[in-house]
């Protein structure tokens, strides 16, 4: 199987687990709730990329030291992935205080595929983004439309106005001001492969972050965005690098890209 097929597979079956679980569990221990996603989700990736993948590199959220090993391996080279020709950069789950909230679908699974020869700058050559509630998973394999078809938003009131995805719990700092200066609508949603996954389906125009982030949080969203035709970038312009030796990667803008130069040009206003 080619690799975006089996990316939108893989995080397909992730996804059937969650969802399993999240009936089996019900909604009165989202402590456990969480834990038990973030484990289920992440044991079957593993599982089924040493079976499929035996070859490559994995980076998972979920790994232990997953966030700090460029601390402690760098310096002595036992870092494989940094060697590697190909690493699978995986979010089991994104999203995971909304996945443990009843009624949300603003969670997802990610799953990237970083190449060291890839022709893009930012490295990826395959991801999918699994959307369970929404019985949708996005891939590169079948990259969506673009320019994307905006859904209809009358029921906001200002169907014309600019809208805006943002972390409902963890919002840039210049957020608001950013806001009133492009003059758009704020739109709160978890998870960034969702908030992602709302800029290639037209729900939303843009999204940007700010503040910190992992390159599982994006890897797998900005590959199916940029496999469509949208921009995906830092908030400076500058471009996603992944497979680094430290996993930060703090910010960044997603939006068509007839919108870039102008919001990027407000983001210099308010954080450059
Ligand atoms: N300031 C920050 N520092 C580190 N991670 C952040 C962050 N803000 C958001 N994230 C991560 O980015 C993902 C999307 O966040 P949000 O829903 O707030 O937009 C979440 O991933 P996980 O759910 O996989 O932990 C969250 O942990
Ligand atoms: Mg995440």
């Amino acid at each position: 199987m080619i690799d975006g097929a089996f990316a939108r597979w893989l995080a397909a079956r992730a996804g059937q687990a969650l969802s399993d679980l999240r009936a089996e569990m019900g909604f009165a221990d989202a402590g456990a709730l969480k834990s038990a996603g973030d484990k289920v989700s992440h044991d079957l990736i593993r599982t089924e990329l040493a079976r499929w993948r035996p070859g490559d590199a994995v980076l998972s959220e979920e790994d232990e030291g997953s966030r700090l090993a460029w601390a402690a391996e760098v310096g002595s080279g036992t870092l494989s992935r940094l060697t590697a020709d190909r690493v699978w950069i995986i979010d089991p789950l994104d999203g995971t205080r909304e996945f443990s909230e009843e009624g949300r679908a603003d969670w997802a699974v990610h799953v990237a595929l970083w190449a060291r020869n890839a022709p893009a700058s930012h490295g990826l050559v395959a991801g999918a983004v699994a959307l369970p509630v929404r019985h949708r998973v996005l891939g590169t394999d079948v990259p969506p439309a673009y320019p994307p078809m905006p859904v209809e938003t009358a029921t906001v009131g200002d169907a014309k106005r600019f809208r805006l995805a943002a972390s409902r719990s963890r919002p840039p700092v210049f957020l608001t001001d950013f806001a009133e200066e492009v003059g758009a609508q704020l739109v709160p949603m978890g998870s960034a492969g969702a908030k992602i996954a709302a800029v290639v389906t037209g729900e939303v125009d843009a999204y940007v972050h700010a503040g910190g982030q992992y390159e599982w949080d994006s890897a797998a969203p900005v590959a199916v965005a940029t496999a469509t035709g949208l921009h995906a970038s830092r908030i400076d312009g500058s471009a996603l690098k992944y497979n680094q030796a430290d996993p930060r990667l703090p910010d960044l803008l997603v939006c068509r890209k007839d919108l870039a130069s102008r919001l990027l040009a407000a983001l210099h206003r308010h954080c450059g």
